[in-house]
């Protein structure tokens, strides 16, 4: 038996979009695992988090509106010399046979190396993109949206370019750490000689259950991220994030734009500050993510409200007033991020922060933007270092007995 979950439960557990397409179920997709009564355990079914699982074929690709999975991996290939619109053909068909069968909670085929044998679908998904680069590799120019022009630069950016970029981008998310892990490989391996890694990147989240009542996700900051984002009930969310339908790239219809940045948090020099400077940068309480106006998380902010000292509340540069829609024409997009943790360098500082990924039908009308504003001066930004970056065209999720990106290459 399969269970829809509502999409207020969802929405409220990981603090981000919806939860269109998720799927809890005792034996949904788990088909090839561990089945009741084959554990030392006798008889453990598996739990809604083994269970879960995602549709890897509909109008969107999965991993977009789907809840913020506890583990994630980013990686980017670049084409290797020889590879040309042929070989990403049968790249993007081996991938996508590879993504539906784990996405399902079956097996990777023939070479599979058991990582995840005991395990449930654990709402993995598996997102595929195409970067600026990929379009010269494989002839396809006139295919080449012009929504990839590169990011402009920003004043603070420090990006490192052997981790920014990349032919492909594939983000993969479960809610297990050896699922992703199991896919990362997968995809990997399908890549085979057509395809090199060019850098990849290792995110997490809260766990499932993890909070005695699910709420919005939490930063390594410590505050409440996500509570702005445009909501899939919304009447306009699938055109802010999702390109319609009579554009000029028809291969994209259905498919969203990823802007990825890897943004290290200078933690030292934030966990000095005073929780009330801390909440005076951000423009929300940290407790609970309301407003400093007044209310509840949901609450609207009160941009114009001044205190008894006649200064506003929020203050002029609090993040969350520089980033609100109503300050950026109506520019919006939808932040899906992975926290990350990648050690401790030579002097103590440590290098976390986060994989910062945000969906959007044009770049131009989201990220963009609103970068440009917080690049001008925002409170937040003292504590923050841009250090990769990534653009990437996500197609629209594909049809029966297509494989990702068969409208870009073979239309
Ligand atoms: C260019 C876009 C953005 C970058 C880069 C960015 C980095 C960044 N933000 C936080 C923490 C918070 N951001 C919050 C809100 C918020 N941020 C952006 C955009 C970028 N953030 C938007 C569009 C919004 C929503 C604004 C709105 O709808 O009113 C918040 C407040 C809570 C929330 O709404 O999510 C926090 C906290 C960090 C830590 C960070 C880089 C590491
Ligand atoms: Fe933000």
């Amino acid at each position: 038996m399969t269970v829809e979950v509502s999409r207020r439960r969802l929405l409220g557990a990981v603090g981000a979009a919806g939860a269109t397409g998720v799927v809890l179920g005792a034996a949904g997709g788990a088909a090839g695992y561990a089945a009741a009564g084959d554990g030392p355990a006798g008889g453990t079914a598996l739990s809604a988090v083994g269970s879960a699982s995602a549709p890897f074929r509909g109008a969107h690709q999965a991993g977009i509106v789907q809840p913020l999975q506890a583990r994630g991996h980013l990686i980017a290939f670049d084409l290797t010399p020889g590879t040309g619109r042929k070989e990403a053909i049968a790249l993007l068909r081996r991938w996508s046979a590879v993504a539906e069968a784990l996405m399902a909670g079956k097996p990777a085929g023939d070479g599979d190396t058991g990582v995840a044998l005991d395990a449930g679908p654990c709402a993995l998904t598996v997102t595929f993109g195409f970067g600026a680069s990929f379009f010269d590799r494989t002839g396809l120019v006139d295919r080449r949206p012009v929504q990839l022009e590169p990011l402009p630069a920003f004043s603070a950016d420090r990006l490192d370019p052997r981790r920014s970029h990349g032919d492909l981008w594939v983000q993969i998310g479960a809610d297990d750490a050896l699922v992703a892990f199991h896919a990362l490989r997968a995809i990997q391996r399908e890549a085979g000689a057509g395809a090199r890694p060019r850098w990849q990147m290792n995110g997490f989240n809260r766990s499932p259950g993890a909070t005695a009542h699910p709420m919005t996700a939490r930063n390594l900051m410590g505050q409440i991220d996500g509570t702005g984002n445009p909501k899939p009930a919304e009447p306009d969310f699938d055109r802010r994030i999702f390109v319609a339908p009579g554009g000029a790239q028809p291969w994209m219809t259905g498919g969203s734009y990823a802007v990825v940045r890897r943004i290290r948090m200078l933690l030292d020099d934030w966990e000095k500050l005073p929780l009330a400077k801390q909440e005076q940068v951000i423009g929300r309480r940290k407790s609970d993510g309301a407003p400093l106006t007044g209310g509840g998380e949901t609450t609207e902010l009160d941009l114009d409200r001044t205190g008894p000292d006649g200064r506003l509340v929020v203050p002029g540069n609090a993040h969350a007033r520089i980033t609100a829609p109503e300050q950026n024409g109506g520019a919006a997009m939808l932040r899906r991020p992975f926290s990350y943790h990648d050690g401790i360098d030579p002097d103590g500082t440590p290098d976390a922060g986060l994989l910062f990924i945000a969906w959007q039908a044009d770049p131009l009308k989201g990220f963009v933007p609103v970068q440009r504003k917080l690049d001008r001066g925002d409170a937040l930004s003292p504590f923050l270092r841009h250090e990769a970056s990534g653009l990437f065209a996500v197609p629209g999720g594909p049809g029966d007995g297509e494989y990702v990106g068969q409208r870009l290459l073979e239309a």
